[in-house]
């Protein structure tokens, strides 16, 4: 184990993003003792922020911690940040980076922690972020983490990850040690991309166990779906290069075993609200609400597709929220598929003998 006794951590934090994960961060690394400065889009939140240390929309019935302090000024935010955390919807990083660019200090280290993939380009958070804000060291954040519980000061664990050598004292090192208070424990990582297509994929393997659980299939058809999803999110990242180690971690598998089993998760409970046959419109009785692996499941699977990967849960997923087939149908499709290897590496496909008759059970059974 190499020492990194001699690493200090960052001491003024910008946080981008004042939703439920980007204010439960700040709220963390408040509490650590750091200046935190929470950038927020709204001046009522901000206000609500600082007068009432509440942000009572994205996390009701909590109390924020003295001395964090927001704004909507991101000159003002950024004005000292020796580090930053990018803390919004994966849709809009590319446009908050760019608002971010010229008030950044020269050699700070950028954060992201949303959970997706670009659309049309394909490209993973960070590649986006150090698209726009080029030569600042950029890394992700990603985990099994409920903001609300984290807040709450539930016992939490992350991994920060920034590519590079592991014995070098990385930002990623940094930035632990920074986020570390006696209940939020920080993992460092390199791997980037395994942890960033752990963060996407899972989204959609939630859905996937949503729809399933609202449609009234039990803890065996969970188990199945979360595992199965497990190897679709190895092969992905392993073909970009990242490792199976880190999705067997807390960003992999961590993270799908915490999203697919509570409907304290947006994407399960959007998931369960489609199985149970709610329409498209009416989930959360039409309230907007961000459910990352509704984009991730086309961009997911896009990804997939031009590297010559097959996802198929990724893709039944796909059909039901992006195209819009019925569950039964698509839930079929997967399920009557060609016997396979586990792992899929064994080359064997053979026909399943009753695939109409399996098909045509989850076509009359499910919405
Ligand atoms: N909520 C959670 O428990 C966790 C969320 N995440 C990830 O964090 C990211 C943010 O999610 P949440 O904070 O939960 O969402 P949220 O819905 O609670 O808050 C989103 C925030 O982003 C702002 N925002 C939305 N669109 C924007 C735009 N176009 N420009 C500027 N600001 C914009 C909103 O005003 C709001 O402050 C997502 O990628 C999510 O997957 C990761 C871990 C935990
Ligand atoms: O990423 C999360 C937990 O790690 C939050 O999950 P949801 O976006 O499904 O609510």
């Amino acid at each position: 184990m190499t020492d990194q006794s001699g690493v200090r951590p960052y001491q003024r934090l910008a946080v981008i993003g004042a939703g439920a994960w980007g204010t439960a961060l700040a709220t963390v690394a408040r509490r650590g003792g750091h200046d935190v400065t929470l950038w927020a889009r709204r001046d009522d939140l901000a206000a609500e922020i600082n007068n009432h240390r509440t942000n009572s929309r994205y996390l009701p019935d909590t109390t924020l911690p003295d001395g964090l302090r927001a704004t909507t000024d991101m000159a003002a935010a950024l004005k000292n940040a020796d580090a930053v955390l990018i803390v919004t919807p994966s849709k809009s990083i590319r446009t908050i980076a760019a608002q971010t660019r010229p008030h950044m200090s020269p050699g700070v280290p950028v954060f992201v922690c949303a959970k997706g993939i670009e659309a049309d380009t394909g490209l993973l958070m960070a590649q986006v972020v150090a698209e726009e804000i080029p030569g600042h060291a950029v890394g992700v954040i990603s985990g099994p983490t409920f903001a609300i519980e984290t807040v709450q000061d539930h016992p939490t664990a992350v991994t920060v990850a920034c590519n590079g050598d592991p014995s070098e004292a990385l930002p990623a090192a940094r930035m632990a040690l920074t986020l570390t208070t006696d209940t939020f424990r920080p993992y460092v990582s390199n791997d980037i991309t395994g942890v960033e297509i752990g963060g996407a994929v899972k989204n959609v393997i939630a859905i996937a166990c949503g729809i399933l659980a609202g449609a009234g299939f039990g803890e065996n058809t969970r188990a199945a779906i979360i595992t199965r999803g497990l190897g679709e999110m190895k092969e992905l990242a392993v073909k970009l290069g990242g490792t199976r180690e880190t999705v067997t971690g807390l960003g992999g598998i961590g993270d799908l075993m915490l999203t697919c089993s509570s409907t304290k998760s947006r994407n399960f409970s959007y998931g369960a609200q489609r199985g149970a046959g709610v329409a498209e419109g009416d989930v959360f009785d039409g309230r907007p609400v961000v459910v990352e692996g509704r984009d991730n499941a086309r961009t997911v699977t896009d990804l997939a597709r031009s590297l010559g990967l097959h996802m198929p849960i990724c893709e039944m997923v796909r059909a039901i929220v992006v195209e819009d087939h019925p569950i039964g149908e698509a839930f079929a499709a997967y399920w009557a598929a060609p016997i396979e290897a586990e792992p899929r590496a064994l080359d064997i496909a053979i026909a399943h003998p009753a695939e109409d008759a399996a098909a045509k059970r989850f076509e009359d059974l499910l919405p």
